[in-house]
């Protein structure tokens, strides 16, 4: 026999995991339920995707929820989470899963997070470049930083967001301003780029990508994503003209996407493959593995620059270990300096509008 109040304890219990987001800040009786539910859930790290309802933050949500090292996935967006995370959440996998919809339930989506990976913002369409969605996204990561400053300012924050090569300094910015910037914790996601290197040059070598690793260095736009063919693992040589339109192809698949869907967005389904694997990557490395290592976009002194994407060693406290770019040839060279130029313009249009 239950007693009245064990009853009406277990329905709550029901009712916050199936409509979580209904779950009000003041609400504190179901806030602990919800929370001793998480507690008892798979050991694991507590991830927030911000944005979760976008063409990136679907699926990235349901890879999210498939990795056993999540234990509790909160999805906020400023639309449609709540129906995102009810769908998500009947997966049976463990992470517990809790949609926030709206800027009033920003704070309690990010509580207690160990992970929050930003995919919010407006895409591109044909015809525009990364750059041009900064006057929107800018402020958009703005706000959500501002929020992860607040409430979870140990997590590691993967920011997707384009134009990365600005968003990135303008989360550092809002990070600083706060008092709570950790350079280590600050990772730009620039893995498609790796992703699609590693495909283009499988593709062209006639191996599996699984066993081709391609370093990108340098930021997430045109010429300053700069593939170095000549670090390509298994060892490899390509000739003159494939070595022109790898780096084409591979500095303009944005594009190729943005052009193919014609209107409808950019990369979503591609992107949340690699925002996952970067995910799970840093996970590894919070959870002590050895040896993690990927490329991204963070503070950096292995150029001139403030910031820059090379291989990052993570760990416990995010990117630990920052590896310089290895020796280049006299066209990656070329291609650096290139890519530089365009670099600090990004990334000073990024300061300053925090700084402004
Ligand atoms: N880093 C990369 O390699 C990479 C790759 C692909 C796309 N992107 C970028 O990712 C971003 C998202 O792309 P998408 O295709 O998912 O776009 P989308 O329009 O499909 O989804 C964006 C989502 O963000 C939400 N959103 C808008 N303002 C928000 C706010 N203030 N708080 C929370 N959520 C908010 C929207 O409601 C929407 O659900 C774009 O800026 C795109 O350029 C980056
Ligand atoms: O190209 C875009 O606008 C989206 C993204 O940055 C990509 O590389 O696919």
């Amino acid at each position: 026999m239950h007693t009245g109040a064990e009853i009406n304890q277990r329905i709550a219990r029901i009712s916050a995991h199936l409509c979580p987001q209904n779950l009000q800040m003041e609400d504190t009786s179901s806030l602990k339920l919800a929370a001793c539910r998480a507690k008892g859930g798979a050991p694991g790290f507590k991830v927030a995707v911000l944005g979760a309802a976008g063409g990136i933050g679907q699926p990235l949500a349901l890879l999210m929820k498939m990795n056993p090292l999540v234990s509790v996935l909160h999805l906020y967006d400023v639309v449609n989470s709540p129906g995102v995370a009810a769908d998500i959440s009947h997966m049976d996998t463990g992470a517990v899963v809790r949609g926030f919809l709206g800027q009033q339930q920003l704070e309690s989506a990010l509580t207690g997070m160990d992970l929050v990976i930003i995919p919010a913002g407006v895409p591109r369409k044909p015809g525009m470049t990364r750059d041009d969605l900064f006057n929107i996204n800018a402020g958009i990561v703005q706000t959500l930083c501002e929020g992860i400053a607040k409430c979870c300012p140990q997590a590691i924050v993967n920011v997707i967001s384009n134009p990365v090569n600005s968003t990135v300094p303008v989360a550092a910015e809002v990070f600083k301003k706060a008092g709570t910037f950790d350079p280590k914790r600050l990772l730009g996601v620039t893995t498609l780029d790796v992703v699609r290197a590693n495909t283009f040059v499988a593709e062209v070598l006639g191996i599996d990508p699984r066993e081709v690793a391609v370093p990108v260095v340098g930021g997430h736009a045109g010429v300053t994503i700069l593939p170095l063919l000549s670090q390509v693992k298994p060892p490899c040589s390509f000739s003159a003209e494939e070595i022109k339109y790898l780096t084409d192809r591979i500095q303009n698949g944005g594009t190729e996407v943005v052009e193919a869907k014609a209107g409808a967005g950019s990369a979503t389904l591609s992107m949340a493959y690699a925002a996952a694997k970067f995910a799970d990557a840093c996970m590894r490395g919070l959870r002590g593995d050895a040896g993690v290592v990927e490329c991204s976009f963070v503070a950096s002194q292995v150029t001139e620059l403030p910031f820059f994407a090379s291989k990052v060693r993570l760990g416990r406290s995010g990117a630990e270990e920052i590896y310089p770019l290895g020796p280049l040839n006299e066209f990656e060279r070329f291609g650096l300096d290139k890519a530089k130029k365009e670099l600090a313009a990004s990334i000073e249009k990024g300061v300053a509008f925090i700084r402004k």
